[in-house]
């Protein structure tokens, strides 16, 4: 029986496995739950609850088979399956992407990069680029269920209706187009493209405020320790 769970368990899970990989690669067969924690910054509860979710009984005192958990999150997370995606606009961020080698180990395959300018097109690649007119055909071929959106704004909006129209769920957004599948609005819809966007600028925006946000708590706290220290000596 398949397990509903929600994202910020899914992201938990890749980063677990991940420290699973490195560990068994040291050597390790068993793990902790405060081991895990401590790796990715929550509390040994919550790893834990994670594991029970997916169906992983705890055992807090004899520890956690490394090789029996990495069985089970990858086949929770899919990767025994072949997991395809495409990028279409092979510029900077899409180039990137597709040559960026270490996809392989999660399991993602990029099987195709697509464009309107026809000195990147190149179907002989080691990684094909096509004419984007080719996404539905290649899409249905390769059972490709994520698409990368890395074209102009201007362009967005098109592409993003060609890859609702060739049947792929899921897209990653990187431009600043807010993209929302249309034929979601209707109960029959097979699709429901799920969009997630990445916006580079925004998290960075954010990082500052939290940045400042720390260095006001820190200015405080030693304003007010400067105080205390006045009013006992004063
Ligand atoms: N999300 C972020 O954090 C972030 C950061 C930087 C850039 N961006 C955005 O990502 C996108 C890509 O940026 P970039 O720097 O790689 O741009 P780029 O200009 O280097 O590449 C865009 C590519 O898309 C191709 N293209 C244009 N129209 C197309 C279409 N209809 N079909 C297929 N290909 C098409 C172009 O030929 C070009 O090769 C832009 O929208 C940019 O604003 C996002």
């Amino acid at each position: 029986m398949e397990t509903k769970i929600n994202r910020g368990i899914v992201l938990r899970l890749a980063k677990y496995l991940r420290v699973l990989h490195k560990l068994k690669g040291m050597g390790f067969v068993k793990v902790f739950s405060n081991n895990l924690g401590d790796a990715i910054g929550v509390t040994p509860a919550v790893v834990r609850k994670d594991f029970s979710i997916i169906g992983i009984p705890g055992n807090k005192r004899g520890g956690y088979n490394i090789d029996v958990i990495i069985e089970e999150i990858e086949r929770m997370l899919g990767k025994e399956e072949r997991q395809p995606i495409v990028v279409l606009g092979c510029g900077k961020i899409g180039n990137a992407l597709m040559h960026y080698t270490e996809f392989e180990r999660d399991g993602i395959e990029v099987v195709a990069g697509f464009e309107i300018n026809p000195d990147l097109i190149n179907p002989n690649a080691h990684i094909p680029i096509y004419p984007i007119a080719k996404l539905p055909e290649v899409a249905v071929r390769e059972a490709v269920k994520v698409a990368v959106i890395a074209v102009p704004d201007v362009a967005a909006t098109e592409v993003f209706e060609l890859v609702t129209a060739s049947g792929i769920p899921g897209v990653l957004n990187f431009t600043s187009v807010d993209l929302k599948c249309g034929r979601c609005d209707f109960d029959e819809c097979a699709i429901r493209c799920i969009v997630q966007n990445v916006n580079i600028g925004l998290e960075i925006e954010n990082l500052f405020y939290l940045v400042r946000m720390k260095e006001a708590d820190i200015l405080d706290q030693s304003r007010s320790r400067t105080e205390t220290l006045t009013s006992q000596t004063g």
